[in-house]
């Protein structure tokens, strides 16, 4: 495969790339020597291009477009709930840069126009937020928000349940503990349909 290719969706950091991969590579030599390491030892040299390279992959949703990715809708005429669960989410904390991963729910009531649009799209909406340094709750608000702005939607709901690495592998050191955020707009935020939502999204129907 060409080089040039995108891989699941993410271009590569190259000559392109809006990413200053030689600044990251400057910064992670000097972390490496900042922690008492010889960024000049073998298995070290090849280092900082790599996290510059991986660092380039894991935000690359700060130069991506919710509104691009759900330009492309289709007309379903279903008025019903639609949701996607268990969507994969890496992201990194913004505190630390250390990675939080779990998994995304979303569902919404289209609109009155009917116009729908792919499930993949929601997937990708995901990583254009997740691929950023974030927080979980703005993670899930933005997540909401786009599918409020972009397509026409009677009503979303978002809930994301995801482990801090933050939180297990430093500091108060708790592995396994989950953070569950959820954001909700328009016609879910009535009780009875959120409440049905909620459980769909979470595994009331499993
Ligand atoms: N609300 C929220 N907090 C987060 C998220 N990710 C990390 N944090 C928290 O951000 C806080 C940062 O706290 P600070 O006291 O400034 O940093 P710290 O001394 O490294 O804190 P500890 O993690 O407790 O060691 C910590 O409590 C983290 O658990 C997130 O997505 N949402
Ligand atoms: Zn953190």
């Amino acid at each position: 495969m060409s080089s040039e290719l995108p891989v699941n969706g993410v271009a590569p950091a190259g000559a392109s790339s809006p990413v200053d991969l030689p600044r990251i590579e400057a910064a992670v030599r000097e972390i490496l020597l900042a922690v008492g390491e010889d960024p000049d030892r073998d298995g070290l040299v090849e280092t900082p291009g790599r996290v510059a390279r991986a660092y380039a992959e894991v935000f690359s949703g700060l130069h991506e477009d919710a509104g691009e990715l759900l330009a492309t809708t289709f007309d379903l005429e279903h008025d019903e709930l639609v949701i996607v669960r268990d969507i994969d989410i890496y992201s990194t904390c913004e505190h630390h840069l250390v990675p939080f991963h779990g998994r995304a729910h979303i569902g919404y009531l289209p609109g009155p126009t009917g116009k729908v649009t792919g499930l993949s799209k929601l997937a990708r909406l995901v990583d254009v937020y997740a691929k950023r340094p974030q927080v979980q709750e703005r993670l899930t608000s933005q997540v909401a928000d786009a599918l409020v702005d972009h397509l026409d939607v009677q009503g979303v709901i978002v809930v994301v349940e995801a482990e801090h690495l933050c939180m297990s592998m430093r500091g108060v050191r708790k592995p396994g503990a989950t953070t569950i955020t959820s954001a909700v707009r328009g016609a879910l935020r009535d009780p009875t349909t959120r409440a049905e939502a909620m459980a769909l999204l979470t595994g009331g129907a499993r």
